[in-house]
Order: C-alpha cells, then structure tokens, then sequence
C-alpha cells in the first residue's frame, strides 16, 4: 500500500514558505503489531505549536487529524470508525494506543467530523481545562483574551461569558471583531489598527482586568498585564507573536505589576498528565455546550492534501477565523 506525506526540508525560519515542504510517497507495510490501528486521513489540523516545535526535517510534519480505521488490531477500535490521532501530515498511518486520542464518530456526525481537531480536539482541551483550571474565573469578573477569533481564543470567551463573566479580546481585523461579537464578546480591538494598546485596553477594560488568557505574548500581553486587578490570574497559553521572529523580542518588564497586584501568572501545555486523563470531562462538557448552543463553533476549511502547507501558513498569517482545518477526504 502507498502513503504520502508532507516534510518540511529544511528548518523553518521566519515565516514558513511553501517551498520549506515536499511530499513524499513511499510503502507503507499493512502488517500490525498488537495495539496498532491502520487508518485513512479524513482531516489534518494546521496548529501554531507546530511552527516551534523541533521536529527534525525529512519525518512527516507534526500534528493531530481525524482518520478512519482501516484495519485493526486495537480491541478499542473497529474498521469503520473515525479516530483522532497524533499522526502528522500523512494520508495512511499506522497509529500506536498511545497516539491516538479517542473515537471521533461516537460524539460528531459526518458533517461535523473536521471538529475533531478543533473544538473537541486539542485547542478545544486547552481553552476549557487552560482557562478554567488556570484563571478561575468568577461571576461579575473581567476577561481579556487576545487571539480571540481563533481556534482557542474564540472557545476561551464563551466559556467566560457562559460563567458569567465580562469579556473583553482583540485580534488582527474588523471582520474578525464581528465574528467575536457574534460569539458575545462584550467589547473587542483590532491590535492591527489602535494608535494605544494601553488606551485600547483601558477603553474596553476601565474596571481592570481579573483573567487573563494570553495566546500573543510580547508587548501586547505586557499593556494587558499592566492593566491587571489585584490578586488577578494570567493563563500563558501561547506566544504566537514571537513564533516567526527572527530577532529576539522585546516588551516592557511585568514584574512590577506582578508584584504589586499580587498576579498570579502560570504556564502550561495540554498535553501535561495533569490535563491528560480529563480530556473525556473535558469532550462531554464542550459538546454539551454545543448541543445547547452555548457554544458556536467556526472553521475555515482549506480542501485538499497537498494544501495543507498554505493552510498553515496563512493560519500564521491571520488568515483563519475560528479553527483551521484542511478537509482531505
Ligand atoms: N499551551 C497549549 O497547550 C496550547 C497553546 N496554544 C497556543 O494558543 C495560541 C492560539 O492558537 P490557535 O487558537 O490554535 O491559533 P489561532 O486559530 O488563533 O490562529 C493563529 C492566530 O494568531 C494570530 N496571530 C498571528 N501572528 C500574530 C501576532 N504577531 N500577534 C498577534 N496575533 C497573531 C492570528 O490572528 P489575528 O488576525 O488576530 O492576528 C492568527 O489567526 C497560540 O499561541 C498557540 O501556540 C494552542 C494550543 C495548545
Ligand atoms: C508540545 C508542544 C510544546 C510547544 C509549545 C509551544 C507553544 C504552545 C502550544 O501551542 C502548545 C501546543 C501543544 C500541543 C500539544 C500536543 C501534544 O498533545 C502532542 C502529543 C504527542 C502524542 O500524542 O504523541
């Protein structure tokens, strides 16, 4: 049987380029060890983490997709089910336990498959566990997010606004804004188009901020955390605006506000044994939130294997609105 996969040829640097990945096509062995699974790509999920993430050159680019079970030899999945697994950029996989992460077809229809990798995959995880465990947010408090329209950001506010909480984001254009708006984000700046952040912030935060869930990092979070309340709590997600650079970063120092405010600023990454075994809590409560429609769910889909580098980069380019996801079969 063949397989094809993307790789990236040399390291990364700047901005990703479509010339920085190649496909390659070689035999894949159907035969499986105990535990294994032989499956189809169905989606592949294009993720910020995989910009950093040192991966050498000449292996399939890291990542999560939705396939279906080709073969089995896992009592816990069948030929015919949809799985979602940590096989890379790769059209057939063989898929050890420990990579696979659960039965996709038992919580999503057909239609929805692609939120396998979103909303109910590894950025839905990390806004729900990242923000609940981290911030613990309560009724009446003020929530910023920047990164708001994405995959992450865009879950991270409807969670606070389903606890009851003021929500305040920003992010990269006006359409992006209306999106969140839509989400009921309580007020949202474009970081691209305001002469301040400070001002900006204050504008939409005058009481302060208690939460703080940042996706950005830089001088951006910097402005944000120096607006903080007292005893305030800062979820470092991600630092997607240092991701590309090619120089070091710069910002103002935050240590006097963590000090005076007494902030609480942690780190974490979803795949840590502390969120790991929740993960099913964590699926039950966001399709829930779905079925009620407490939660809307976006995408911006790029059909087409061979696509997927462009998808990536232009989701490092702002491009997305909610989740990006390239639809295969
Ligand atoms: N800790 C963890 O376990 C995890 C962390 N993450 C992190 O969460 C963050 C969001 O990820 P995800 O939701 O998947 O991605 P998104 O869907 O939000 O897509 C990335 C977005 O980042 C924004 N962006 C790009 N460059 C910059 C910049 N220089 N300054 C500000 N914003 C920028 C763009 O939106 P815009 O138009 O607004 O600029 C772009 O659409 C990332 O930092 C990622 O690394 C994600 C998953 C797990
Ligand atoms: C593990 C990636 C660390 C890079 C940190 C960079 C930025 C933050 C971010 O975006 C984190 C993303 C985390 C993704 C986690 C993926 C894992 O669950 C992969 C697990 C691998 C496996 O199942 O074999």
């Amino acid at each position: 049987m063949k397989t094809k996969y993307l790789t990236k040829t040399k390291a990364f640097e700047g901005l990703p380029k479509l010339s920085d990945f190649k496909i390659v096509e070689e035999d894949i062995e159907e035969n499986l060890a105990d535990g294994e699974i032989l499956t189809e790509v169905v989606c592949i999920s294009v993720d910020p983490f995989i910009r950093v993430y040192p991966f050498p050159p000449g292996i399939p680019v890291i990542g999560f997709q939705v396939a279906k079970v080709l073969a089995s030899k896992n009592e816990k999945y069948q030929k015919g089910n949809l799985v979602m697994h940590f096989g890379g950029w790769k059209t057939i996989c063989k898929v050890a336990d420990s990579s696979c992460w659960y039965r996709v077809d038992n919580v999503l229809s057909k239609e929805d498959i692609t939120q396998g990798v979103g909303v109910l995959g590894m950025p839905g995880m990390t806004a729900y566990f990242g923000f609940l465990d981290l911030c613990q947010p309560k009724e009446g408090e003020t929530v910023m997010v920047n990164g708001c329209a994405g995959a992450v950001g865009s879950l991270v506010g409807q969670i606070a606004k389903i606890k009851g909480c003021k929500v305040v984001g920003c992010c990269g254009s006006d359409e992006k804004i209306a999106f969140a708006k839509s989400l009921g984000f309580d007020e949202v700046f474009n970081y691209k188009t305001e002469k301040s952040w400070p001002e900006a912030i204050k504008r939409c935060a005058p009481n302060g901020i208690d939460c703080f869930f940042d996706n950005v990092g830089g001088q951006l979070a910097s402005d944000i955390i120096n607006q903080m309340n007292t005893k305030g709590r800062i979820a470092c997600c991600g630092s997607i605006s240092s991701y590309n650079s090619k120089t070091p970063m710069q910002g103002d120092i935050v240590q006097p506000a963590m000090v005076s405010k007494q902030l609480k600023m942690e780190g974490f990454v979803i795949n840590e044994d502390r969120f790991k075994p929740r993960h099913p809590e964590g699926v039950k409560q966001m399709s829930q939130w779905i079925k009620e429609g407490k939660i809307k769910v976006r995408e911006t889909v790029t059909e087409g294997f061979e696509n997927t580098p462009k998808a990536f980069i232009g989701m490092l380019s702002g491009d997305n609105i909610g989740k990006a996801v390239v639809r295969v079969n």
